[in-house]
């Protein structure tokens, strides 16, 4: 029977049965939430005195009716892994970080993988960007990592955060995906288009969780420990292959599962094929970042080829999957304000809008204490914040609560190597379509690429309205004038065959 059920079922079918193998008994006596053995006849409420004098049944519906919180804003639908990283290369010239330092050093982590746009119960195979954030519980506090699969931003300015999000969720009044609002703002923001391009070629359906890369983007400043500052883009890079799945794959595979990436990141981790990624930087010294012809933090676009190498940091691996989803995935905090002595704050304007609106927005999603649920707290803390919404935990118990004070409290250590200087960044909103123009020259490396993206860019404009539908053509023209063409020609051709099959349905 055991021989029947592995081979047949897969982890995730079988989780039920494999709690009862592991727990051949019930795990205790059922208690309301106050912890009173309940009684059989409290399972009910019919034939005794009455629903309000029932405690079971009172936690039992006034609990569930309150069990939601809002999902995040964005990257709503997401599953989650622990696992650990572990130092493969000497890195100690460019960071003093401890969590990089000390080649076999294990650090755990948590990590969350997420589509971008779609709400909590959405499709993890829709053409989205997708998330891919890393939690490393470090000695010197909680690094967080996050990422896209893909290696661009979408814009340099953090006000175009609220347009963007909103043209491309749902519509207010007809709450559906609106291909007239997400074309309207490219247009109007062409800044837009380089990350959306990534979005619309092979990279927006990633096959599965485990295939993907991983980029956090912004240009981070390191410094070792003699105070010398390096600046890195960090990547995450799959060793089980990159692969994508094309827009008909991923259709044809969503028609059946919602949950594909959910459903292999489980399985694979259950069956101890464990997934990992290489984590590298890409490196300039304070020198150099200061002499190249482009503006290297901005996260609209690449680093030029030649101006950076490459170095190898370590290896993510992921080897557990969470024992409750909720406690693990939906309560976690990731923050990109959450930085290590060794890796300094990101100078560009995108990060410093991200240290204010993750903190808002986990304040408002999960309360003020979001640092003290289980999933979110460093392996050391020691501060002055009290209080507030629980779980409080211990609440640093009878330690003196005011800095500073003159009876022990915690006390700010000296960092004698922290950099004295900073690198001061202008961003730009001005329009470069250079970045665009060089992902359909040299990204998409072949023909059937080429040809999928603007498939897929077809699509998407066929039901645009005709005045933003032109705009789009045109913008994509200026691009580049082969992909304007050959965008147009699809354009045209789709709508003359859904002229023809209307004309044909009316005549039938
Ligand atoms: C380089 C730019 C950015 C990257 C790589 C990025 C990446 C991510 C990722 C991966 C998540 C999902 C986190 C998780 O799994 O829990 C996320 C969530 C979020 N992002 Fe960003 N993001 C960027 C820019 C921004 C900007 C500019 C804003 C707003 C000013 C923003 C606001 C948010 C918010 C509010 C959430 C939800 C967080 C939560 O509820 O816990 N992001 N982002």
């Amino acid at each position: 029977y055991h021989d029947y059920v592995n081979n047949t079922l897969e982890p995730a079918a079988r989780q039920l049965l494999d709690f009862k193998l592991e727990h051949p008994k019930p795990v205790g006596i059922l208690s309301t939430m106050a912890g009173k053995p309940v009684d059989i006849r409290e399972t009910t409420t019919l034939n005794n005195d009455g629903l309000t004098s029932n405690e079971f049944f009172l936690d039992d519906v006034m609990h569930s009716v309150a069990e939601r919180i809002p999902e995040r804003v964005v990257h709503a639908k997401g599953t989650g892994a622990f696992g650990y990283f572990e130092v493969t290369h000497d890195v100690s010239k460019y960071t003093k970080a401890d969590v990089f330092n000390g080649i076999g050093k294990r650090t755990p982590v948590a990590v969350r993988l997420s589509t971008g746009l779609g709400s909590k119960g959405g499709n993890d195979l829709a053409k989205e960007i997708k998330g891919f954030t890393i939690k490393f519980y470090t000695n010197e506090g909680n690094l967080d990592l996050l990422g896209l699969n893909v290696p661009v931003y979408l814009y340099t300015d953090p006000s175009m955060f609220t347009p963007f999000v909103h043209a491309f969720k749902r519509n207010p009044r007809t709450n559906l995906f609106d291909l007239t609002a997400q074309w309207d703002i490219l247009t109007l923001k062409p800044i837009l288009l380089h990350g959306i391009f990534w979005l619309y070629s092979d990279y927006g359906s990633p096959n599965g969780y485990r295939k993907m890369d991983g980029f956090p983007i912004h240009t981070y400043e390191l410094s070792n420990k003699n105070g010398d500052r390096y600046y890195a883009k960090f990547n995450f890079r799959t060793e089980q292959g990159l692969e994508n799945l094309t827009t008909a794959e991923a259709v044809a595979i969503s028609g059946q599962d919602l949950d594909y990436g959910t459903r292999d990141l489980y399985n694979n981790i259950a069956l101890k094929n464990y997934p990992s990624w290489r984590i590298e930087m890409d490196v300039m010294t304070s020198h150099d970042i200061t002499n190249v012809d482009y503006n290297p933090f901005d996260v609209t676009r690449l680093w030029k080829n030649g101006t950076y190498h490459t170095i190898q940091i370590g290896r993510l691996v992921l080897d557990r999957n969470p024992d409750n989803f909720f406690e693990a995935v939906e309560l976690s905090a990731y923050n990109p304000g959450n930085l290590v002595p060794g890796i300094n704050s990101p100078p560009d304007t995108i990060f410093k809008s991200r240290r204010l609106a993750y903190r808002d927005t986990q304040n408002y999603r999960l309360g003020v204490n979001h640092k003290r649920i289980n999933v979110n707290a460093p392996k050391y803390r020691k501060t002055y914040n009290r209080d507030g919404v629980p779980s409080v935990n211990e609440n640093m118990k009878d330690v003196p609560n005011y800095y500073p004070n003159s009876f022990n409290g915690p006390v700010p250590f000296i960092d004698e190597s922290r950099p004295n200087e900073r690198i001061i960044v202008f961003d730009s909103n001005a329009v470069d379509l250079e970045s665009s123009s060089n992902f359909y020259k040299y990204i998409l490396v072949d023909e059937g690429q080429k040809q999928r993206f603007i498939d897929n860019l077809v699509l998407s404009l066929v039901p645009v309205v005709p005045e933003v539908r032109e705009k789009a053509l045109k913008l994509l023209k200026l691009v580049d004038l082969e992909l304007g063409i050959r965008v147009r020609a699809g354009v045209t051709a789709a709508r003359a065959r859904i002229r023809d099959e209307s004309l044909m349905t009316i005549h039938h």
